[in-house]
């Protein structure tokens, strides 16, 4: 099977965890976009969506399901999104899209976080990938210095403006061995709007698209 294939048995998989006549947050990427093809085929079934982007908004949309404003919305049963990385304690690193702070938001309403990934995106420890940190323009090379200073190489990804009109650092050479604690230091860097680590919120549910089909732990 290709990555793409396990990605799409992990998503269609998740519709075990959507509720009828619910509003469903929806997160952002290639895994969640089968997600969303999944999520057609019961839209009849469910009140809507509330979207981590605009990329998803335009395709839930294409597809005749109802986006509603998180601000509209008291809670969400379930959040589905996938991650750029994940370990064995349900920790992650996203963003590789830059819908992270968005993301980030849904996924704190809602009560159950159901993170769909191949296989490919299990690791022991986090950091290969680089992690995404969304920040305000003005303070982009402030920021870079202070996460110099935490031992990171951060990179500003040229050329992108998240949906919320910031740029996005990738702090390469990160060894990540507490996530909580370096998620919360990186927040608190004057001009960070959030970190693409999800620790402190992590998955409560993981589906993982395997040769054997989808596992859910
Ligand atoms: O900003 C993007 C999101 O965090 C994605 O969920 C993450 O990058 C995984 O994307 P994909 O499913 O395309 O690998």
């Amino acid at each position: 099977m290709t990555q793409d294939e396990l990605k799409k048995a992990a998503a269609w998989a998740a519709l075990e965890f959507v509720k009828e006549n619910t509003i469903v947050g929806v997160g952002t990427g290639s895994t969640v976009n089968h997600f969303i093809d999944a999520l057609g085929t019961v839209k009849d079934t469910i009140t809507g969506a509330v979207s981590s982007s605009e990329a998803s908004t335009a395709r839930l949309q294409a597809l005749g399901i109802e986006v509603f404003e998180l601000n509209d919305v008291d809670s969400l049963d379930v959040y589905v999104d996938g991650a750029d990385e994940i370990n064995a304690h349900n920790e992650m690193i996203k963003g590789g899209g830059a819908a992270l702070t968005r993301e980030k938001i849904v996924a704190a309403v809602a009560k159950q976080f159901v993170c769909i990934v191949d296989d490919t995106k299990l690791v022991d420890t986090l950091g290969d990938f680089p992690l995404p940190v969304e920040v305000i323009p003005m303070a982009r090379s402030y920021v870079a210095r202070e996460l110099l200073k935490l031992g990171g190489d951060p990179v500003y990804r040229q050329g992108v403006v998240t949906d919320n009109g910031n740029v996005i650092l990738d702090v390469h050479n990160l060894s990540i061995s507490n996530a909580k604690q370096l998620e919360t230091q990186i927040n608190s860097i004057v001009g960070v709007v959030t970190n693409g680590l999800f620790a402190m919120r992590g998955a409560d549910k993981v589906i993982i698209g395997t040769k054997n089909g989808p596992q859910i732990k």
